[in-house]
């Protein structure tokens, strides 16, 4: 299925306003300490515009042949005093914003991965890990980098330059407007680098997240990518995107230096006819020697604001674009929510029926036939039902109706006569728990794997139910680990079998003591006898819990209490393995198809676990 990549940018785009609008509420609270910040970012940038009037002070009075010796002590102290003051507004502007924009950083972060842990299903499978990083880490670290220094320094850039030249206007207007006659191109081509900027550095993190994505499949996937020989194949896939990404950020760089080209480059000129017009009127007696001396230091004050506006423009925009893919996915709804009022049930009989559901998945087209179509299907309480049907006829999609991974999108499921809809999310997940094929641990001990989704119990009572459920799941091996169940186990539970993952994955559903278990062919990587062995004690263990299982070995089907048979997205029969074999075709050929599979399987690995 196609991932969710990186995205051009789309025509209903947010102005920039409106994004930068969006983060008014997490501002708020900080706004006193920011405001500090870009009080003492102002004070330096005015206190630098100072110094240049000092200079003009020292030039025309203190340096005249009339001037007092003491006098320029007194200048060089004022420029020295004036020096440390910026310096001292500088590390006070540090101080006050780094710590709320580094909150507000952790706090967004904190909210975009509880956001995601909400998401559905459908929603993960659409977008690449990668991307979520990206959103997640840097996206976020560019907007506090933003916050702290560039929104500010854009503001007393801005100001400064305005001060500034009010200063060099009140000196003398010609010299005034030769400096603002540089400002008029700079603003022309800030406005044309302002889109094209921004949909280059859109392009750019949206390749850096795509990016991010492949080195994380690699990784995930090494053993696949080693066996078959494909690292050559992936470095080129790798290759190309890195290059994409290259040419992406070069052309990024391209205009930008372009646009700092004029940033620096009119300054300079016009500080060439500045000159020349100073030396004219000065030899006119129009302009003091000291005026000069302050226009020229106010100029070269002036230059790193102006410099600089280029930069935190650029900078703006980038987070801007940041911001905007920190929505998108903020903004996507959460289709699969607690009602409002939501139903609980009287009884936790864990009666589990399926009342005429069908299920589209949503990326299918609407003509397409649905992958579910009129199911109904009743697991008494304690019954264990094996469901049974060729590949890719939706038993897997069944399964994962009954927690609400996805939603049926026709009927009802129902545990204990209530829509599962109307249930408490949480409680309706405490009360059915999922074993898959495809095991995920986490990079904790076994100990806390197990116990993932048990009740809160107290320490002697976890004990128990832990030793209850790796005994069940056959899972004792971990006892013999270095450091027994305490043992740490790698990410995903790498350092383990395919086999003894399966059998911790299944401990952890078993420990969660749940009225409905879900297992989605959990034993497929154990050997036959071991299997059976799971499946006998699953039975006597959990002879009260309703268990819907995706079987596919005739063995376990076998040992089921009744069994459903899906065909063509639907319901064909239900009964005992031996009524089903008796009286259905087409079970018959399922059950002989399962054998021919399973016969291969212990032809191949001479029964033993995978
Ligand atoms: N996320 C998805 N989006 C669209 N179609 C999907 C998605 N997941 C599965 N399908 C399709 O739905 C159908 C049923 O898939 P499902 O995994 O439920 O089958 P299954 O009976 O469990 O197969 P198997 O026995 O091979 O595990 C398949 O045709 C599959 O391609």
């Amino acid at each position: 299925m196609a991932r969710q990549q990186g995205h051009s940018p789309a025509a209903g785009t947010p102005t920039l306003r409106k994004t930068f609008a969006r983060l008014g509420p997490f501002v708020k609270p900080i706004l006193p300490r920011l405001f500090c910040g870009f009080l003492c970012a102002l004070a330096a940038g005015l206190v630098a515009l100072a110094i240049p009037q000092v200079l003009a002070t020292l030039v025309n009075d203190v340096l005249h042949p009339e001037g007092k010796s003491s006098a320029v002590w007194y200048a060089v102290a004022l420029i020295g005093g004036l020096g440390f003051l910026e310096a001292l507004l500088v590390f006070l502007r540090r101080q006050f914003v780094i710590t709320p924009a580094a909150r507000l950083e952790t706090q967004l972060r904190v909210r975009f991965y509880a956001h995601l842990q909400q998401l559905p299903v459908a929603f993960h499978e659409r977008w690449g890990s990668g991307q979520l990083l990206s959103r997640s880490m840097s996206d976020l670290s560019l907007l506090r980098r933003w916050l702290a220094f560039g929104a500010l320094m854009l503001v007393v850039s801005t100001v400064t330059v305005i001060a500034g030249l009010s200063l060099m206007f009140s000196a003398s207007w010609v010299l005034g407007a030769i400096y603002l006659a540089g400002a008029i191109p700079i603003t022309i081509k800030a406005f044309h680098f302002r889109s094209n900027y921004r949909a280059a550095s859109r392009l750019s993190q949206d390749q850096a997240g795509d990016l991010a994505t492949a080195v994380e499949e690699s990784v995930h996937g090494i053993r696949v990518i080693k066996a078959f020989g494909r690292g050559r194949h992936m470095y080129d896939g790798f290759n190309s995107q890195a290059k994409q990404l290259r040419d992406t950020e070069v052309s990024k760089a391209k205009t930008l230096a372009g646009f700092i080209l004029f940033v620096v480059a009119i300054p300079e000129t016009t500080l060439g006819l500045g000159l020349a017009a100073g030396l004219w009127l000065t030899a006119q007696g129009d302009l003091s020697v000291g005026a000069l001396v302050a226009y020229f230091a106010t100029a070269m004050v002036l230059a790193g604001p102006v410099e600089n506006m280029g930069m935190l423009m650029g900078m703006t925009l980038t987070t801007k674009t940041a911001l905007d893919r920190h929505f998108e996915v903020m903004d996507t709804q959460n289709t699969i929510t607690s009602p409002v009022s939501p139903v609980t049930p009287t009884q936790r009989r864990g009666e589990l029926e399926l009342r005429n559901v069908a299920f589209r998945f949503p990326d299918t087209a609407q003509d397409a036939t649905p992958t579910l179509r009129c199911i109904n299907l009743l697991v008494r309480p304690g019954e264990t039902m094996a469901l049974v049907g060729m590949t890719g006829t939706g038993k897997s999609t069944l399964l994962q109706l009954v927690p609400r991974l996805y939603d049926a999108t026709g009927g009802q499921v129902l545990i204990d006569g209530i829509d599962v809809r109307d249930r408490d999310l949480i409680e309706l997940r405490q009360d059915v728990a999922v074993a898959f094929e495809d095991t995920i641990l986490f990079s904790s001990s076994i100990r806390e794997n197990v116990l993932l989704g048990a009740p809160e119990y107290e320490k002697e009572k976890l004990d128990a139910l832990l030793d209850e459920a790796i005994d069940t799941a056959q899972a004792s091996f971990a006892r013999t680990l270095p450091e027994s169940l305490d043992t740490v186990i790698g990410e995903e539970g790498l350092s383990l079998s395919g086999g003894q993952r399966q059998r911790i994955a299944l401990a952890r559903a078993i420990a969660a003591k749940p009225r409905v278990l879900v297992l989605d062919d959990p034993l497929s990587a154990l050997d036959v006898r071991t299997e059976e062995a799971v499946t006998q004690k699953l039975r006597s263990t959990l002879a009260g819990t309703t268990t819907l299982i995706v079987a596919h070995r005739p063995s376990t089907v076998a040992l089921a209490d009744r069994v459903a048979l899906l065909k063509d997205g639907e319901i064909n029969d239900v009964g005992t393995h031996s009524e089903l074999l008796g009286r259905n075709e087409h079970y018959r050929y399922v059950i002989a198809s399962l054998e021919d599979e399973e016969s291969n399987i212990i032809s191949l690995t001479g029964g033993t676990e995978a």
